[in-house]
């Protein structure tokens, strides 16, 4: 008998979801181990032209009478965003279908809530498609890395953003028209918020924590900063370093098994390997206690990849079905840490201080440092005279002691200006 996939959303995904599913058709149900037949297709306007291989009688407007017939198995909710994406889901799930979805803003607002009705219904919910598009991450982490510690995730993982910084660094272009760029090109949206002010990598920041450290964390436990502040004069600054400004998502486990989860720009020296991921792809470094470091790389968004996440979860939740299984989903249900405010985090400054070029500057300068407990990796002055700046790199000390640091520099009569402020990552680990 052939497995039926309600498909609710047609766009970008869910449009290339119904031809791989014809062209690959025969491909498919050997994978499966059954056929798989497209029950329905939930749409806004079923008069559309879509041009897609598939008989126009099964578009309906009622989402909600598809997710929950009774014929269906999968559900596949490829719309996006909070409403009616959480109802259609929550309902799928009491009706005892398995659901496949791409939707990152859902899971990380109210996952605990799909995934507790997911263990209770006794069905499952996949979502690789939700975090890096097309590259397999999620999978990884919860089936291969289920016997290993995964100690951090640092990952760029939205490509408009990464279009954007990888522009202002490689032509020395300004934010307002690389982002101008990425628009023309389709990569970020009419509406670039979620992109550039970092609520997107934020919230698969949540998703990639919860399954890294098998504990509950939402979009709300995530420190998040954009990248519409990130000036020409920070990448400079950067480059002067031999570093590169990328948007990062890290999550990690502190020593007192507390994590931390946090999406910001930040300085990554040029030889990392997330250094040279440039354009719209995305990359994931994982470090694990036993596997050591991987690294995750590929089309992190687009229709066609990310279709092809999400049939591959068609795929295996088919294949669960058959056997009658339900994959523990070991996100949530582990063990409950304490996910620590951005002040608790260690971490390292990168300061660019235009300063009177006089005696005594940065003996002053130095003793802010020293009053916060922030020690002084090293310092260098840039310029003479007018021009003179102190460039300073910090050792690791606590985010609210760095942060403090600054605002007490900003204070200071001898210093003009604070040119440039952003944390280091991956520097060197003394
Ligand atoms: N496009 C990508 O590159 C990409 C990558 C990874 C994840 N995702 C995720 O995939 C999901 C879909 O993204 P997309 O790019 O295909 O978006 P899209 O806007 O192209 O498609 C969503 C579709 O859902 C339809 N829709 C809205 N409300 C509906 C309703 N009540 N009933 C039926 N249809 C409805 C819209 O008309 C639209 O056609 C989102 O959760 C997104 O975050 C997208
Ligand atoms: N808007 C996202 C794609 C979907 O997650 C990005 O730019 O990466
Ligand atoms: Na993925």
């Amino acid at each position: 008998m052939a497995m039926k996939v309600a498909l609710l959303g047609c766009g970008a995904v869910g449009s290339e979801v119904v031809r791989l599913v014809d062209e690959q058709r025969s491909e498919l149900a050997t994978r499966a181990g059954t056929a798989l037949e497209i029950a329905g297709v939930a749409v806004r306007r079923p008069e559309r032209a879509r041009g897609l291989p598939i008989d126009p009688a099964l578009f309906t407007t009622d989402a909600m009478e598809l997710a929950t017939r009774p014929d269906v198995d999968i559900v596949v909710e490829v719309i996006g965003g909070i409403e009616p994406a959480r109802s259609l889901t929550l309902a799928a799930i009491k009706a005892g279908k398995s659901v496949v979805t791409a939707n990152k803003a859902l899971l990380a607002e109210d996952g605990e809530a799909i995934h507790s009705a997911a263990r209770a219904a006794g069905v499952d919910v996949y979502y690789e498609a939700s975090v890096a598009g097309a590259i397999p991450l999620l999978r990884p982490l919860r089936d291969s890395l289920a016997g290993d510690r995964v100690q951090a995730v640092l990952g760029i993982v939205n490509g408009t953003t990464n279009y954007i910084l990888d522009r202002m660094d490689s032509l020395g272009a300004g934010f307002a028209e690389s982002l101008e760029e990425a628009q023309s090109l389709g990569y970020a949206e009419a509406d670039p918020t979620a992109d550039v002010e970092g609520f997107d990598a934020a919230a698969k920041a949540a998703i990639l924590a919860r399954l890294a450290f098998h504990t509950e964390v939402s979009a709300a436990d995530v420190h998040r900063e954009g990248i519409t502040e990130v000036t020409a004069g920070d990448i400079a600054s950067a480059r002067d370093m031999g570093c590169v400004v990328k948007l990062l998502a890290i999550c990690q486990r502190s020593a007192d098994g507390s994590v931390g989860v946090r999406v910001h720009p930040a300085m990554l020296p040029r030889e990392h390997p997330l250094a040279n991921v440039n354009g719209a792809y995305n990359a994931v470094f994982v470090e694990a206690e036993s596997a050591g470091r991987l690294m995750f790389y590929g089309a992190g968004a687009g229709g066609t990849p990310t279709a092809s996440a999400v049939l591959g979860d068609i795929v295996a939740v088919s294949r669960n079905r058959l056997a009658e299984a339900q994959v523990v989903d070991s996100g949530g249900n582990g063990e409950t840490r304490r996910v620590h405010p951005m002040g608790e985090t260690v971490t390292r400054y990168h300061v660019a201080l235009d300063v009177a070029d006089r005696p005594g500057v940065l003996a002053r300068v130095a003793d802010v440092f020293a009053g916060n407990e922030v020690s002084i990796q090293n310092v260098r002055q840039v310029g003479h005279g007018e021009d003179a700046q102190l460039v300073i790199v910090t050792h690791m000390a606590p985010d609210a002691a760095l942060g403090r640091t600054v605002e007490q520099l900003r204070a200071l009569d001898m210093v003009r200006s604070v040119a440039s402020v952003m944390r280091v990552e991956a520097f060197n680990d003394q």
